[in-house]
């Protein structure tokens, strides 16, 4: 099998997987994320915050945006790049629909400034901290500039020993799982 066909199937997989937690179970473990994340020095620290709005199951990260008055920055797909856009404090922009089904911000709102943080959503990850994702590549290109920690967000089930990696794959700086921080993956046990 071609890797690029072992990546889609492994994405099918972890993305069925997620799909079928119960949305209990997904709440209670996403506030577990979010309660991690707004103890760790180095998100508590962080100016400017790169984010996501959670799709198919991603962890949600509203706790976390409802209770912080950071300075958060969204990805919006323009052709092959990710551009981040900030959602200006003291209003309720309304996310649009992209084609997909996932909230952009719309391609109106200010750009963000430099990240302090970058927070990436998975689809799976290794102990290395390579990365599964959805599969445009947005991510290994935006990650290539090295502006800040990447951080993968998910949840225990989505972390394997050894996922296939292509040469443009960015390995991630840590995870942040339901249960914990990772800076190092070699420090993450395993707790499925
Ligand atoms: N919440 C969230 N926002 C995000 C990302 C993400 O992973 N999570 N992205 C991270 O990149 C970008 C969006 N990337 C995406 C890339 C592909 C598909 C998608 O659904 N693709 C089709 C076909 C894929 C294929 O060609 O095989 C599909 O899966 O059906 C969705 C989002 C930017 N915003
Ligand atoms: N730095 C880069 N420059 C050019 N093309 C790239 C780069 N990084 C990735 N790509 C392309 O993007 C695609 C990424 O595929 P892959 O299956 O690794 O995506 P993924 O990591 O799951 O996706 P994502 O990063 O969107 O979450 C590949 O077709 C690859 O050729």
């Amino acid at each position: 099998m071609s890797q690029a066909a072992l990546k889609k199937q492994l994405r099918q997989q972890y993305l069925q997987q997620r799909q079928a937690m119960p949305e209990t179970v997904w709440q209670h473990k996403s506030a577990q994320i979010c309660q991690h994340l707004s103890q760790w020095p180095i998100f508590r620290s962080a100016r400017w915050v790169y984010a996501y709005r959670s799709f198919r199951r991603e962890p949600s990260l509203d706790a976390l945006l409802i209770q912080r008055p950071q300075e958060w920055g969204f990805p919006r797909c323009d052709g092959q790049q990710i551009r981040w856009h900030h959602s200006p404090q003291g209003t309720n922009p309304a996310f649009v629909i992209n084609r997909w089904g996932l909230e952009e911000p719309g391609s109106d709102w200010p750009l963000a400034g430099r990240p302090d943080l970058i927070l990436v959503p998975l689809v799976a990850c290794d102990r290395r901290g390579y990365r599964l994702g959805y599969g445009g590549g947005y991510y290994d290109r935006f990650l290539t500039q090295k502006l800040a920690p990447a951080i993968g967000i998910g949840f225990d089930a989505c972390v394997v020993n050894t996922l296939p990696v292509d040469p443009w794959d960015q390995p991630l700086d840590g995870i942040c799982t339901e249960s914990g921080i990772y800076r190092n993956l070699s420090q993450y046990t395993s707790h499925h």
